[in-house]
């Protein structure tokens, strides 16, 4: 029987975070399209081999991915929600291995680069970066590493057969990290949307960015993010990513014909539902 699961491109393998976002957005029956690059996500997508990607842009620790948005605009394909994944880690490894037998942890950078207390306290371990949380985990599986452990979360700890030795060893507890859903522009399905990523020049010239951001102001917009990417070959200019959010519909219609005439290269990368935190994970 024909499989009606969408497809979900993601950078990394099975109980990788980016995973763990894709199940939050579109519930646990997808098909997961492990890929070893974002780029490769955004090439699944363009050759029908996956229906939607999902992309981290942001953490509230480590800032933004900048290179995610350089892939946005190349690809250029819609941006149709966003979901935020509280990063919950644990320390984990072969069953049976205990603390003192360890010499070496290795995870995701971003993973490592949250877990500052607990390597500051813990200074002898040798730390190897990779290429995902999950793929750590299963490579300790795969190798039966007796001496090292990886930093991922519970999905991967279960479905890779590892033993939890310590838990949540993350240094910030309100640590999230936001990823963009993106699929192709036949997939997009017209919903009432609250919030949109843009992205546009202004002259370089005093005063220009505050023109645009006096019209979000006249028309109550919110803007929640603003990230500046230098115009490749263009020294000192810059391209602006912002993500704004609206109550009526007709403030942020106005707004958008308001600021074309201060903008140049203007994009809409998408236009979706923000994201509503469950009841549970505020308090
Ligand atoms: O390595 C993973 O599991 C990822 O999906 C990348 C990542 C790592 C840490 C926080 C958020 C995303």
């Amino acid at each position: 029987m024909e499989t009606q699961k969408p497809r979900v491109a993601i950078q990394g393998i099975r109980a990788s975070f980016h995973e763990e976002a894709a199940f939050r957005f579109f519930g646990n029956d997808i098909t997961t399209v492990e890929c070893t690059s974002f780029k490769q996500t955004f090439e699944k997508l363009k050759a029908g081999e996956a229906d939607y990607l999902v992309m981290a842009i942001e953490n509230n620790i480590a800032g933004s991915i900048l290179p995610n948005y350089n892939l946005l605009l190349s690809y250029n394909f819609p941006v149709v929600g966003e979901v935020y994944v509280p990063i919950q880690l644990h320390l984990m490894g072969l069953p049976g291995v205990a603390f003192e037998q360890i010499t070496t942890v290795t995870s995701h950078p971003m993973a490592i680069r949250q877990c500052d207390d607990f390597f500051n306290d813990h200074p002898n371990l040798k730390v190897v970066e990779s290429s995902d949380t999950a793929a750590c985990a299963k490579r300790i599986r795969d190798e039966q590493l007796t001496d090292t452990v990886a930093i991922a979360n519970n999905l991967a700890a279960r479905i890779y057969d590892l033993q939890i030795l310590e838990r949540r060893i993350e240094s910030n507890k309100k640590n999230f990290t936001r990823f963009l859903i993106m699929t192709t522009q036949e997939n997009v399905q017209k919903t009432a949307a609250d919030k949109a990523s843009l992205c546009f020049e202004v002259r370089n010239e005093a005063g220009a960015l505050f023109k645009v951001l006096e019209v979000f102001k006249e028309e109550n917009i919110n803007m929640s993010k603003i990230q500046s990417m230098p115009v490749l070959g263009k020294r000192d200019e810059y391209k602006f990513y912002v993500d704004v959010e609206w109550e009526a519909q007709g403030n942020y219609d106005r707004a958008l014909r308001g600021i074309l005439k201060f903008t140049h290269n203007f994009n809409i990368l998408g236009e979706y539902k923000r994201y509503e935190e469950e009841e549970s994970e505020s308090r």
